[in-house]
This record gives structure tokens, C-alpha cells and sequence, in this order.
């Protein structure tokens, strides 16, 4: 006979709150998703996957980056993509800029936010942007004064808020001093990326909880990964702690060519699934979503990551 006990959930539910009414979703796919691919995808399937994304209601979608040709060649195109694709009212692109010189190139082709990433691991800092952590922050400050000068929002990721391929394990408190770190510089908000996919709903919790102390729940974002196959639990455990937004990618594409091991993001398909079993209210159109996800799928001969759109395959 099992004692009550025993059944007691492990995970403290102390600072779980209700649901959001409502989620925004951050669309990654069309950066995050594509960067890792080794053919270069051909910039108008680029610029279409963009535009079927705004069709299907997605509030952010997140363009191309602003990087070193020589380190990401799949981004090589960014002015054109960013150029080409139809800005629809209401709907924000933002960009990847590492730097000074990315985050000028893309004001050039028209960028109106921008987003610096950082991590909360030395090594991975070095092996993504090539420099220490404090170099990068000297950077991103210096993006964030022109940017503030020139009413250009900045939002700031952090990887490897879960684990690190290089350092392994990540403290609660290093994330939090990170992300305290961009806040005050005035990213308006930040995004926790479990970049390999490594976490658990418990850590995602333990992280959540310490950050939260210092930075507000309202300017917090999470991005998983899905390589263990966490990422939508971890979403949840966020939503349960009252963040209400999310980073994923249509039919799941996606890794940071400088993680070893990282694979695809949380699909954007399963996260609307989700949501709307929920009840919480994201403004996304599931069927074009899908469409979009067929589409760039067929255009990289490469099946859907997404357990929605598999489900719902007609083949
Ligand atoms: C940061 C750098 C540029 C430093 O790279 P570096 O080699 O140290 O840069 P440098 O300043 O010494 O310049 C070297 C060359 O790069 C050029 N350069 C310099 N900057 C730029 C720029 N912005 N755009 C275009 N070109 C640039 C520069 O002009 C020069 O050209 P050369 O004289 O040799 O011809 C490089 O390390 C880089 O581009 N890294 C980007 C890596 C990347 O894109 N990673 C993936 C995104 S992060 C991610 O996926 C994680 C995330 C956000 O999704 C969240 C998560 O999951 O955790």
C-alpha cells in the first residue's frame, strides 16, 4: 500500500501562481532554426517562412543576425532578409548583434529591436562570441547607449541557464547575476535559454526563483531547448511561476552552432497546442503555423521536429 507520503510531489509548488491569461510567443525559428543548418538555405524561402509566420499571427519573430559571416555563413544574408520580408503592423523582427558593428549593419537594413546574447558560462561566452563574459558585457553596453539614443529596444538572452556543454552545471545565482546585470543595463527583457537542453522542471524551477529575485516576472522569458525531451515540461514549470513569454521554433528547427550537443528548440506548434488546451489566449493561428512548418521543412527535405504537426500529417 502506497503511504500518503509518498505521493507528495517532490517539487515545492510554494511560488506557483495561476496561469497568464494570455502568452507571448517569440519566434525563433526563422534565426535560431536556420543558423545551424550546413546548406545555405536560399534567402526568398528565408523571407517566405517570414512572412507565413506573420500570417499566422506570431507578435515576434525573430529575423536573421547580425554576426560574423566567417562564424555563422547561414546568416551571411541578413540585410536582405530583413529587407525583403513584409513588416505587418503590430508584428516586431527583431536581430541578433553581437556587437557594435552588427548592431549598426542592422539599423542600416532597417532592424527596429535588436537582441544581445550573453551567457552564464565563461567557456561558452568565448567559444560563441569570443571574448570573456565581462568583455561582452562592455560590449552590449555600448550597443545599449546608442540604442537608447536612438529609441532602438534591446533584448538580452543568456544561454546555458541550465547547463553548459563546456562547465557542465550552472548556479542559480550566476543566471541571476547575469540577468540582473542586463536588466540594469535596460533590456526590457530577458530570455533564459536552456541552450542544450539539458534541464529538468526542477532546476528550470530553482533558476526561475533565483532570478526572479532580482529581476521582474513580467520582463522574463524562457527558451528551451528539447534535446532530452524537456522542453515543453520546462515551459510549463515557467508558466506555473508566471512567465508569460516564450521563445520556440516552427516544427522544432533549430541548436547554436557553437553548443556541442544542442539541438532543436520547444516547436512552436506543440507550445500553441498546449496553450490553447490551456485556455491562455497567444493569438496564433495553429493551421497556417502548421503550413509554415510544412513549408520550410519541405524546402530543407527534413521531417517536422514537432509531436503536433507528426500527429496531424495526412501522409
Ligand atoms: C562576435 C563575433 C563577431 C566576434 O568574432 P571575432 O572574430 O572575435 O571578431 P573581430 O572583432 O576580431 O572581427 C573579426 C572579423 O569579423 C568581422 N565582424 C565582427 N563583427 C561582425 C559583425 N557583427 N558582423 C559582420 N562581421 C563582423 C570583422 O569585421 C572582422 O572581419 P575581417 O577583418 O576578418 O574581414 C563572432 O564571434 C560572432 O559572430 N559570433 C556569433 C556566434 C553566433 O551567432 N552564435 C549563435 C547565436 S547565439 C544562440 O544561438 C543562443 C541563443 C540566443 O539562441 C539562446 C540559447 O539557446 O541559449
Amino acid at each position: 500500500m502506497l503511504l500518503v507520503s509518498s505521493l507528495k510531489p517532490k517539487v515545492s509548488t510554494s511560488s506557483m501562481g495561476p496561469f497568464p491569461s494570455r502568452v507571448k510567443i517569440v519566434e525563433v525559428g526563422p534565426r535560431d532554426g536556420l543558423q545551424n543548418e550546413k546548406n545555405i538555405v536560399p534567402t526568398p524561402v528565408k523571407i517566405r517562412l517570414i512572412d507565413m509566420l506573420s500570417e499566422a499571427g506570431l507578435p515576434v519573430i525573430e529575423a536573421t543576425s547580425f554576426v560574423s559571416p566567417k562564424w555563422v555563413p547561414q546568416m551571411a544574408d541578413n540585410a536582405e532578409v530583413l529587407k525583403g520580408i513584409q513588416k505587418f503592423p503590430g508584428i516586431s523582427y527583431p536581430v541578433l548583434t553581437p556587437n557594435l558593428k552588427g548592431f549598426q549593419a542592422a539599423v542600416a537594413a532597417g532592424a527596429k529591436e535588436v537582441a544581445i546574447f550573453g551567457a552564464a558560462s565563461e567557456l561558452f561566452t568565448k567559444k560563441n562570441i569570443n571574448c570573456s563574459m565581462d568583455e561582452s558585457l562592455q560590449r552590449f553596453d555600448e550597443i545599449m547607449k546608442v540604442a537608447q539614443a536612438t529609441g532602438i529596444p534591446v533584448r538580452g538572452y543568456i544561454s546555458c541557464v541550465l547547463g553548459c556543454p563546456y562547465e557542465g552545471k550552472i548556479s542559480p545565482a550566476k543566471v541571476a547575476e547575469v540577468s540582473k546585470k542586463l536588466y540594469s543595463m535596460g533590456c526590457y527583457e530577458i530570455s533564459l535559454g536552456d541552450t542544450i537542453g539539458v534541464g529538468t522542471p526542477g532546476i528550470m524551477r530553482d533558476m526561475l526563483s533565483a532570478v526572479m529575485r532580482e529581476v521582474p516576472l513580467t520582463a522574463l522569458a524562457v527558451h528551451c531547448h528539447d534535446t532530452y525531451g524537456q522542453a515543453l515540461a520546462n515551459t510549463l514549470m515557467a508558466l506555473q511561476m508566471g512567465v508569460s513569454v516564450v521563445d520556440a521554433s516552427v516544427a522544432g528547427l533549430g541548436g547554436c552552432p557553437y553548443a556541442q550537443g544542442a539541438s532543436g528548440n520547444l516547436a512552436t506548434e506543440d507550445l500553441v497546442y498546449m496553450l490553447t488546451g490551456l485556455g491562455i489566449d497567444t493569438g496564433v493561428n495553429l493551421q497556417k503555423l502548421q503550413e509554415a512548418g510544412t513549408f520550410i521543412c519541405q524546402a530543407l527535405n527534413r521531417k517536422t521536429s514537432s509531436k503536433v504537426a507528426q500527429a496531424t500529417c495526412k501522409l
